[in-house]
């Protein structure tokens, strides 16, 4: 355990150096962690059974990549005193907006044409910064979104990327597993929370394409909790807990993640048409975005705090092995004096063009108000 400003040096010395780093902060908690590389080398996972933390595209036949190693923490970082800036507000072209518009209606007319039931459609959008900082970007952000995922990560290698991401992809504990569907987009307000059918229907589809996909893994206690509402800065979304227990304590990470990934949260069902549909039209590559990161196969320290004096009890300390993985959402690569941001929405046979647009112009202000 070192303190939060050691972690704000070393993350200052690698960027100074040009080495591979990320530093992140965990969802409703305070703690920071960080692991670093001391040479440029791009390592890879194909399998998951490595140890560090994972950075996969959204395009699973591409190699994710891995810093190999295991982090250090830091507790009870105060992201309170971090002092946000001045909202700024993103201003999409008309031509962003159209093209938007028509490929969202172009989506709507394959679902009603095909099979296609549901698919998620992006967009990029390029917001020119002076003076960025990562690291200040990262601690607004980290104070803005208390109940996401933040990070910051960085390979000379590879390039710079920011989120702060409401989702869950898999969460594993010793034997314990966790996911969550995640569907549906309202702007927060503190009135009374009404769904329309729209979300209601593509969140349930969501909630029972996972529960599907994960029926081969035969967990014990095996649960789809209630809906709940779950606020993300600004937003709501609709959100499904799915936990269960693993029978023995060896767990294929590869194909749970090949089960999982891409979720219909992110991509649509059936799978492969809404990949092909993405593929074939949405006129840009998503890279990282959609994609998930995270820790891999670290082994926690979960003994409980002990008297300082029985020193005997020191001897057994109960490590579990823990994965936390997060889908790369509400995130924003930097590149050439420019944030460029991702976006996107599900679209089912009842969206509405517009609404759609919109809902993608609430989104990238989560990310924007605090460059
Ligand atoms: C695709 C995104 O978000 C996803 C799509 C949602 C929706 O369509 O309502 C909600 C949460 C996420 O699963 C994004 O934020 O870019």
């Amino acid at each position: 355990m070192i303190t939060t400003e050691e972690i704000f040096t070393i993350v200052n010395k690698q960027l100074q150096e040009d080495l591979p780093f990320v530093v992140y902060k965990f969802p409703n908690e305070n703690r920071l962690g960080i692991l670093i590389q001391s040479t440029n080398t791009v390592y890879r996972t194909r399998t998951f059974e490595e140890q560090g933390f994972v950075f996969a595209p959204f395009d699973s036949e591409k190699e994710a990549i891995l810093l190999p190693g295991s982090p250090t923490y830091a507790k009870d970082f105060d992201f309170d005193t971090i002092v946000t800036k001045q909202l700024s507000s993103v201003r999409a072209s008309e031509f962003e907006k159209d093209s938007h518009i028509a490929l969202v209606e172009k989506a709507i007319d394959r679902i009603i044409h095909s099979d296609l039931q549901k698919v998620v459609i992006s967009r990029k959008q390029k917001i020119d910064t002076q003076d960025f900082n990562a690291l200040d970007t990262f601690k607004r952000l980290g104070s803005k979104y208390a109940t996401a995922f933040v990070y910051l990560w960085y390979h000379p290698k590879v390039g710079m990327w920011l989120g702060a991401t409401p989702e869950s992809l898999l969460s594993i504990n010793g034997r314990s597993f966790e996911t969550v569907a995640l569907a549906g987009t309202q702007p927060y307000s503190s009135g009374d929370i009404i769904w329309g059918a729209k979300e209601q229907e593509e969140q349930e589809l969501v909630t029972r394409e996972i529960v599907s996909n994960l029926e081969n893994f035969k967990l014990l206690n095996f649960k789809r909790h209630g809906i709940e509402n779950h606020r993300a800065g600004d937003l709501l979304h609709l959100r499904t807990r799915i936990t269960g227990t693993f029978s023995t304590a060896e767990v294929s990470i590869e194909s749970l993640l090949k089960a999982l990934h891409p979720t219909p949260a992110v991509c649509g069902f059936p799978r492969e048409d809404a990949k092909n549909f993405i593929f074939n039209n949405e006129n840009y590559p998503r890279s990282f975005y959609t994609g998930f990161l995270g820790e891999l196969n670290i082994f926690q320290d979960k003994s409980k705090p002990r008297n300082r004096r029985n020193v005997e009890n020191l001897a057994y300390k109960t490590l579990s092995k823990s994965t936390q993985l997060f889908v790369n959402l509400r995130c924003m690569q930097y590149k050439d004096q420019a944030a460029n941001l991702y976006i996107g929405g599900g679209i089912t046979k009842d969206s509405n063009a517009v609404n759609e647009w919109e809902e993608t112009v609430n989104k990238a202000q989560t990310i924007a108000s605090i460059l």
